[in-house]
């Protein structure tokens, strides 16, 4: 079974249709970056897949569920993510625990045993700020944190949740290029848990759907891109996918070799990006037949 499957997936506001069946299946461990034009629609893909904006035509299924309305098998982390300025990192990033698994009448009643829930919830919280190389940090408070540390404070309160799908909206959008290579390279070390979770036949835990602008990063953080753009033979009924292939997968300790995706950061700027160039986009919907043929290419044998 798949984490993600979209099918057939349409989408219109009012009489614009900006989404024309999209076709989709993500497998457990994927990071999938997903690029495409302004405008064409990424972000209504995220919100159809969050459950915020159900679909006009199609399914989307997280694991056996069919997506209707938010669920926490599926998180999001946005560019601009507001913390709660009240609460430290540990707490923010216990905080959904907290909403989870306890109600207030059984914190009111139940004194010694919310005390023990709340020091397994901060515990918890301490190993996702460790993944995010935030542990040192867990006592300060967002206003006392840069920009990089609060949206590492945000993707650990979302992975705590244990989603079966996280989405990361632009996620690095608003930092500067040093942090935001360390926020990759962050990405990478979840990507390498992925790879280690499979080496010893368990289920990878994070699956990643990232949508950026730049290329660089879409190539150089995850293992598959997906190019949804309206620059296609019937782009006039909205955009599709017009690009999926494996993405080369690094490891953090690999330097940042750009000469790696020269190729296929200038295939995705002509399939995807280039208005003048339609080309048949049946040629570059390739990822599961490059899978199926070199699965360790892909990095995600399902
Ligand atoms: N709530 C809405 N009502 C009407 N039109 C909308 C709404 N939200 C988005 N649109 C339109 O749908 C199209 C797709 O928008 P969307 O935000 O999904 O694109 P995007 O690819 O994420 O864009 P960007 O890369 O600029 O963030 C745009 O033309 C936008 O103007």
């Amino acid at each position: 079974m798949s984490n993600l499957e979209i099918t057939g997936l349409s989408h219109a506001y009012g009489p614009k249709r900006v989404l024309n069946d999209v076709n989709l299946r993500v497998g457990a461990g994927q990071v999938v970056a997903l690029v495409g034009p302004s405008g064409c629609g990424k972000s209504t893909l995220l919100r159809a897949i969050l459950g915020t904006h159900p679909p006009t035509e199609g399914t989307v299924m997280v694991g056996d569920k069919l997506v209707d309305c938010p669920t926490r098998d599926v998180g999001i982390v946005y560019q601009h993510y507001s913390l709660y300025e009240f609460l430290t990192a540990r707490q923010n990033v216990a905080f959904g625990l907290k909403l989870d698994q306890t109600s207030t009448p059984f914190r009111w009643f139940n004194p010694l045993a919310w005390r023990k829930l709340r020091r397994r919830h901060l515990e918890e919280a301490d190993d996702f700020l460790a993944k995010v190389g935030l542990l040192p940090a867990r006592d300060q408070y967002p206003s006392e944190m840069s920009g990089g540390m609060r949206q590492r404070v945000a993707i650990a309160q979302a992975l705590i949740m244990k989603p079966r799908v996280l989405l990361l909206d632009e996620p690095f959008g608003a930092l500067d290029e040093a942090t935001r290579e360390e926020l990759q390279l962050m990405l990478l070390r979840l990507y390498a848990e992925n790879v280690r979770a499979r080496e010893e036949n368990r289920e990878p835990p994070y699956t990643v759907i990232i949508v950026t602008h730049e290329l660089n990063e879409a190539l150089f953080v995850s293992d598959r891109v997906i190019g949804l753009s309206q620059h296609h033979a019937d782009g006039a009924n909205g955009a599709t996918i017009v690009y999926d292939r494996p993405a080369p997968v690094f490891k953090p300790e690999d330097p940042k070799d750009l000469t790696r995706f020269i190729a296929q950061k200038e295939e995705l700027i002509g399939c995807v990006f280039s208005e003048s160039q339609r080309r048949d986009h049946r040629d570059f919907i390739t990822f599961w037949e490059e899978h199926d043929k070199a699965p360790a290419v892909a990095g995600a044998p399902m």
